[in-house]
């Protein structure tokens, strides 16, 4: 092979004999797939029209290729000096049947840093390699048509998901469910834009059949109604993929840290019977029987004349604005002993805390300090009473009631999260809500002017495509292209 023009590599004829030669500027990447760190097995994967020769290069392969989709245990040797850098499996993928509708060569080598250092290396000096960026493996896949936007997307979550819920959404996400719900929508509007647009050119010659319009009257109304009970689902799918914001609220000293601690089962939050420790917000991440969530502990909300308190309260109440459910900590010891006065101060307290109570759950918690019999009464008393949430009678110290508490703090991040694996695909993006509520007020458009600007009532429904097409990447992507795919890590 002659290399004169390719300085820095020096492909020896032993290894590369007979094989094409790669072009120097040839758009063939490499990188480590598999995680970073140590590990038994590494994958390294290449993409491109050069992959071939990495292949003959590297495990030496002279004239024949190894059959496709097979994996060889091989001495894998580096292009420029020979020496056997490790023993390992490879894989050959001719296009277009493999992950990146391009030729691909998978090198499954050992997972310590040298080896993969040094495997990386010498994939670097086979002419017309060069390292990957961040999710160009995936790009290069959807730029094939292997995977729409919404798959991608879907893929990106998966590698991200922490939780079983996470995962069984991004895999359904990830088989093209949404992406095909989307597409079948996108088809039918293009069957109407089709038929609007025939009746503008065609019906004064009465070249057309009656009745089209009405068709498209009825499939626009149809699509509204499903797009919409699509959007109103409650952010269920946004919430799961990004996780459940649960936010601990109340007055100081009731012990919020102390519940924080319990959930998360380390000691995140400092406890201390100071009241007002707390200053600031402390976040912790859970995973709550396959959900995520967000948790927060919030400074103590009394009135303060010191400033770096005032602020932590303005921060608590900012996050209770936000969340998705809110846990209303309680020093059951201060409550009136006399049950309708007890209630009483619970809805006051609550009103002090949010202003709407159905996404919160009032703890009344330090139960070890009450009496027996006030124990028992507050909680079966208080349980039904009109305008207070469900009562969690705990103790952070002795345990008692974190069980049965934990069980419905789970079922009602469930009930937030939804079903993934259940009835229609749901939103999981915020993008996609967006190029969704911007369909809707298109074919909004379309009614509207439906009687009166044929044209403008038409352009209503070409922007619904474009909406549609902008989540499935079939129309005007590019330049949502690089947010998406910068969101993959390097070998993928
Ligand atoms: N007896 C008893 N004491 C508790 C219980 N939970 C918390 N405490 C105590 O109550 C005090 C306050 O607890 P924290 O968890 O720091 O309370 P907080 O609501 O975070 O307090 P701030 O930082 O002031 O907002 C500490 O001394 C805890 O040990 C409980 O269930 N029973």
């Amino acid at each position: 092979m002659n290399n004169r023009g390719a300085p820095p590599y020096r492909l020896l004829s032993s290894t590369c004999d007979g094989a094409p030669a790669a072009l120097a500027d040839a758009d063939t990447i490499f990188a480590l797939s598999s995680g970073h760190g140590r590990c038994g097995v590494a994958v390294v994967r290449v993409s491109g029209p050069a992959s071939a020769t990495a292949l003959r290069c590297m495990a030496g392969f002279t004239q024949r290729l190894p059959p496709p989709r097979t994996a060889l245990l091989r001495s894998i040797t580096d292009p420029r000096s020979t020496e056997v850098l490790d023993r390992g499996l490879v894989l050959w993928f001719p296009a277009p049947r493999s992950f990146s509708g391009e030729d691909s060569v998978e090198f499954h080598i050992h997972g310590g840093p040298a080896v993969v250092t040094a495997v990386l290396q010498a994939l670097g000096s086979v002419p017309g390699l060069r390292p990957a960026e961040a999710g160009e493996f995936t790009r290069r896949a959807f730029q094939a048509g292997k995977l729409g936007l919404t798959e991608v997307e879907g893929l990106g979550d998966l590698i991200h998901a922490e939780t079983e819920a996470q995962r069984r959404q991004a895999l359904r996400q990830m088989s093209g469910e949404l992406g095909r719900l989307y597409q079948d929508w996108s088809d039918r509007l293009k069957r109407c834009l089709a038929h609007v647009e025939a009746f503008i050119d065609f019906s004064e010659d009465e070249l057309i059949e009656d009745g089209v319009l009405n068709r498209v009257d009825v499939s626009v109304c149809d699509l509204q109604a499903e797009i919409e009970r699509h959007l109103k689902d409650e952010r269920r799918g946004e919430r799961l993929r990004s996780g459940v914001q649960v936010v601990i609220a109340g007055a100081t000293n009731a012990g919020k840290s102390s519940l924080l601690n319990k959930l998360c089962q380390r000691p995140a939050a400092i406890v201390s019977p100071i009241a007002g420790t707390t200053r600031d917000v402390v976040e912790t991440a859970l995973d709550l029987g396959g959900f995520p969530v967000l948790l927060s502990d919030t400074a103590g909300l009394r009135d303060s004349s010191d400033l770096v308190e005032r602020e932590g309260v303005r921060r608590a109440r900012e996050r209770v604005e936000q969340a998705d459910l809110t846990l209303v900590v309680v020093d059951s010891a201060h409550l009136p002993s006399e049950v309708d006065r007890a209630a009483a101060f619970l809805r006051e307290h609550l009103r002090s805390v949010l202003p709407d109570t159905d996404r919160c759950l009032l703890v009344l918690n330090k139960a070890d300090l009450l009496p027996e019999k006030q124990r028992q009464k507050l909680d079966t008393e208080l349980r039904g009473v009109s305008g207070l949430p469900a009562v969690h009678l705990i103790s952070c110290q002795t345990n008692e009631g974190l069980k049965d508490f934990l069980t419905v703090l789970h079922s009602s991040v469930k009930t937030l999260c939804g079903d993934p694996l259940f009835g229609a695909p749901t939103l999981t993006q915020a993008r996609h809500r967006a190029h969704l509520q911007r369909c809707a007020a298109a074919l909004a458009q379309y009614q509207r002017y439906r009687d009166t600007d044929l044209a403008l009532a038409a352009e209503g429904v070409r922007l619904a495509v474009t909406s549609l097409g902008r989540i499935t990447g079939r129309v005007g992507a590019e330049e949502i292209l690089d947010i998406i795919f910068k969101d993959f890590c390097i070998g993928k």
